[in-house]
């Protein structure tokens, strides 16, 4: 999913990412009862002099789980290395990056739950006893030579806690799970980036750009974005009048909703009665991957109260059937 309301970035979009990031907990909004709970984790470590317990971030795209890995290495002024879980094919390349770690230095490894099986049991270890095997040699003669490595903070990040073997889930002493951003947090999070923009828009506009967002921080950033563009190329003032225009002109809906969340609604309702209907079946008569729906626009439509889902399926509700305009059967 690609479009403007996709909580997943794009790639030409990481250069704005890093200028709008928040650099300490306390710049970045929203998630406080995660924030307390971090804060309190990175202190106590720190007056013990140790590094802090493992962190797992779970949560949809968008939410600020990078912009968190970046800020616990900032707060305990340590360096940060940065993998990913697709990265990671064999249990050769973790070693790689275990044994040149620093000491107290923060490996962040996004998409951990997509890290390849072999390289798992490594990671148990390396986070337990901060000890790796390296095989050396094969077949019969195989021998492992065990490796100190330095102690260091794992945060892993994933869209998908459930994916996780419960070993590796087991080894994290925190996990965070963040939730969707209010409205409030959001004009927040708009208000912030625009001031770095040094783009001028009204209140009623960064209001009218947060209840659009999807409670995504990257969408609403997005967003803005967008509606700073219009006003430049039509030499507007950022009022609700120009976040309204360029909105339309993207196709995002007064609830936020793009082509896709429309897509998968009108799909349930037209061909399959509103459901019930499991994900594979759905995926694939919208054209998407199930992961893409499972994991960027299920969550929002169950968020907003469109969809349900259901142990025999996905369903779509009453209020699901209102936004699609089609007048939902009589229950008989
Ligand atoms: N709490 C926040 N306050 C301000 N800005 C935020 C906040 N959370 C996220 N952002 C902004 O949203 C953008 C996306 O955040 P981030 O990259 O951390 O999301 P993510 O959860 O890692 O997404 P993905 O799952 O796609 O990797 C960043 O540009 C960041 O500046
Ligand atoms: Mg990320």
């Amino acid at each position: 999913m690609t479009g403007e309301l996709s909580g997943q970035a794009t790639t030409g979009e990481l250069g704005y990412e890093g200028a709008l990031r928040p650099g300490s907990l306390e710049e970045f909004v929203g998630q406080s009862r995660v924030r307390q709970q971090l804060r309190l984790l990175l202190d106590a470590a720190t007056m013990q002099q140790r590094t802090p317990d493992h962190i797992l971030l779970a949560g949809p795209p968008g939410l600020g789980k990078t912009t968190l890995s970046m800020i616990v290495a900032a707060e305990l002024e340590k360096p940060l290395h940065q993998t990913s879980g697709p990265a990671i094919q064999h249990a050769g390349d973790l070693a790689a990056v275990l044994s040149a770690l620093t000491p107290g230095e923060v490996l962040f490894i996004d998409e951990i739950h997509r890290m390849a099986r072999s390289a798992e049991e490594m990671l148990y270890l390396a986070m337990e006893d901060f000890k790796i095997d390296i095989m050396v040699g094969k077949g019969a003669g195989a021998t492992s030579i065990p490796l100190e490595i330095a102690p260091f903070t794992l945060v892993g990040a994933t869209t998908r806690a459930g994916l996780l073997p419960n070993p590796l889930r087991d080894r994290f002493g925190f996990t965070a799970h963040l939730e969707f951003y209010a409205d409030d947090e959001l004009e927040s999070v708009v208000t912030r980036a625009a001031r770095l923009l040094e783009f001028d828009i009204a209140a009623a506009g960064v209001s009218e750009i947060a209840r659009r967002s999807r409670g995504t921080p990257r969408i609403a950033n997005r967003l803005l974005r967008r509606v700073r563009d219009y006003s430049l190329v039509h030499g507007v003032a950022g009022g609700t009048d120009a976040v309204q225009a360029a909105l339309a002109l993207y196709d995002v809906d007064a609830q936020g909703l793009d082509r896709l969340d429309r897509e998968v609604l009108r799909a349930v309702v037209e061909r399959f009665g509103g459901g019930p209907v499991g994900l594979s079946t759905l995926a694939v008569s919208v054209g998407e991957e199930a992961e893409t729906i499972e994991s960027v626009v299920e969550p929002f439509l169950v968020r907003a109260g469109l969809l349900s889902r259901t142990p025999r399926g996905r369903t779509v509700t009453r209020m699901g059937w209102e936004h699609t305009g089609i007048p939902m059967p009589p229950v008989s």
